[in-house]
């Protein structure tokens, strides 16, 4: 029985990809360090990865299936984020804690060191802390995002939230300044997040995020998937605010490459089947010449909104590897009409699914047209890709200000924008000029980044001190 001889760390990420992804990286690099690890799933997502090479077991690291009670078509069918939020909190509790009670039996040898948990799942907590076992929070938003969903409260109790009415979405009113969040400067109420926009004080997602972040302080330690040099002010805040040990160890995606390669570093966590050939495409490509076009796992849009983007894409005369999930369009398939799919010829690839860091690493991506999610932002910083960021929902808001406007990497497009204006921003983007300033800003960081996890480095020092605590029996009461 290995685990009762090697410390035993039990992950278990909300059951989403952007959650799940960085998870694993995190599993996959504890278990590198000789933790034996046991990385929990819930059924709505074993169902899907069951199909694919994704549940490699390793000497020491394994998979668990707790039941979610979502419905078998789930990620087929859209149901809302509420529906899933809910589901998950509300029927993941009692199997959670009988599989901790299942592999935590000090009695006879068999001890689970410390719970790894993600920031919204923090009914873990409390389940952890009921069968006796220490629980670090595992954070996938950066810090910046992070601190802005920690402020709903503040901004009910100060009456900016929920809104009047919907005229406050139109009039002006989202440019409130918010001067008084520590760590934060030049924020608007729009750029804390689209959830935000409500006129429902009961509304499920904004008091669901404020809870959350809220029940992290009584965590042991809050992990970050972000790097020192990036969000230092935010951090700063974060550390004065939240009673937890904090460790920054990103980029998550960087440290995890350096692992060395075996089948459990390359069995992929995604959802769906990655469509390795757009690698081969982006062979034949020039250096920095294709733009990769990506929105996540959860974004939605309108059948309006794609052929928007598909007509400022299409006709700006570059060319792209646009991944448009099978789900991207609300309620249907989501095909480009037959005169644009003439129109791109050769020129575009289009995909369901793509390794999207490999992507990213390749030289031939000039720019990223994103949505923002913390995972695609960073990713991006990581391989030095500027971008083109809409952001979508939950906290991409604060993701795309910080891009656009403190790291100097990014511009934005118009919640509403059309064709043309997607296609006049794509040529800016790609114009001499605002390329080269953009890249100059974009290496840099990269650069950053790079130092981050490196021997002596912030992110690597921190992923140190954090194995250290964790074998120690998970005490971080230093
Ligand atoms: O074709 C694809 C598309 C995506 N990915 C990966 O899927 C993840 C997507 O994560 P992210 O970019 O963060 O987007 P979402 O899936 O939308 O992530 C959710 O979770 C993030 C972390 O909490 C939040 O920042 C986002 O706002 C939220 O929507 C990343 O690891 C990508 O590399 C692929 O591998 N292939």
């Amino acid at each position: 029985m290995e685990e009762m001889k090697r410390p035993h760390i039990v992950c278990i990420p909300l059951p989403a990809q952007g959650h799940i992804n960085p998870m694993m990286q995190l599993a996959k690099i504890l278990h590198s360090r000789g933790f034996f690890i046991t990385f929990v799933h819930t059924d709505c997502v074993h169902k899907r990865l069951s199909t694919l090479d994704s549940l490699v077991c390793s000497d020491g690291f394994r998979f668990e299936v707790i039941s979610d009670g979502l419905s078998p078509s789930f990620g087929e069918v859209k149901e809302g984020p509420e529906d899933f939020l809910q589901s998950v909190k509300e029927n993941c509790v009692a199997p959670f804690r009988d599989l901790l009670r299942k592999l935590h039996r000090p009695s006879d040898g068999h001890r689970v060191t410390c719970v790894v948990s993600d920031a919204f799942m923090t009914f873990t907590l409390k389940v952890a802390e009921e069968v006796g076992i220490p629980e670090v929070i595992f954070c996938p938003t950066a810090a910046c995002g992070f601190m802005a969903i920690a402020q709903y409260r503040e901004l009910m109790r100060r009456g900016l939230v929920p809104l009047k009415d919907e005229s406050c979405i139109g009039n002006g009113y989202l440019d409130t300044a918010i001067d008084w969040i520590p760590g934060m400067r030049d924020i608007r109420l729009r750029d804390l997040g689209s959830c935000l926009q409500t006129t429902d004080p009961n509304d499920f997602i904004v008091n669901f995020l404020a809870d959350e972040a809220q029940n992290t302080s009584t965590a042991s330690a809050i992990i970050f998937n972000t790097f020192d040099d990036l969000e230092d002010e935010v951090l700063q805040a974060i550390k004065s605010i939240f009673p937890p040990c904090i460790y920054t160890i990103g980029p998550l995606s960087l440290q995890f490459r350096l692992l060395p390669d075996n089948v459990l570093k390359s069995a992929t966590a995604s959802m769906w089947k990655e469509e390795a050939e757009c690698l081969k495409w982006l062979d034949s490509h020039e250096a920095a010449s294709v733009i990769f076009v990506n929105f996540g796992s959860s974004t939605v849009f309108t059948e309006n909104q794609l052929i928007e983007f598909a007509l400022g894409i299409v006709h700006s005369k570059y060319p792209f590897l646009w991944v448009i999930r099978p789900n991207l369009v609300m309620g249907g398939c989501p095909n480009l009409p037959q005169e644009l799919m003439d129109e791109i010829g050769g020129r575009g690839m289009l995909a369901g699914w793509c390794p999207q860091e490999e992507v990213l690493a390749h030289p031939s991506i000039a720019i990223f047209l994103t949505h923002c999610g913390w995972n695609s932002t960073l990713q991006s910083i990581s391989f030095g890709v500027p971008m083109l960021c809409w952001p979508f929902s939950w906290e991409q808001q604060t993701n795309c200000k910080y891009a656009c406007q403190e790291w100097g990497v990014g511009v934005e497009i118009d919640t509403n924008a059309k064709g043309k204006e997607i296609e006049a921003l794509i040529k800016e983007i790609m114009g001499e000029e605002k390329r080269k300033e953009m890249r100059k800003k974009a290496l840099k960081w990269k650069e950053s980044a790079q130092t981050a996890i490196k021997e002596g480095g912030s992110s690597h020092t921190n992923l140190e001190i954090l194995s250290q605590e964790l074998l120690q029996s998970g005490d971080f009461s230093n």
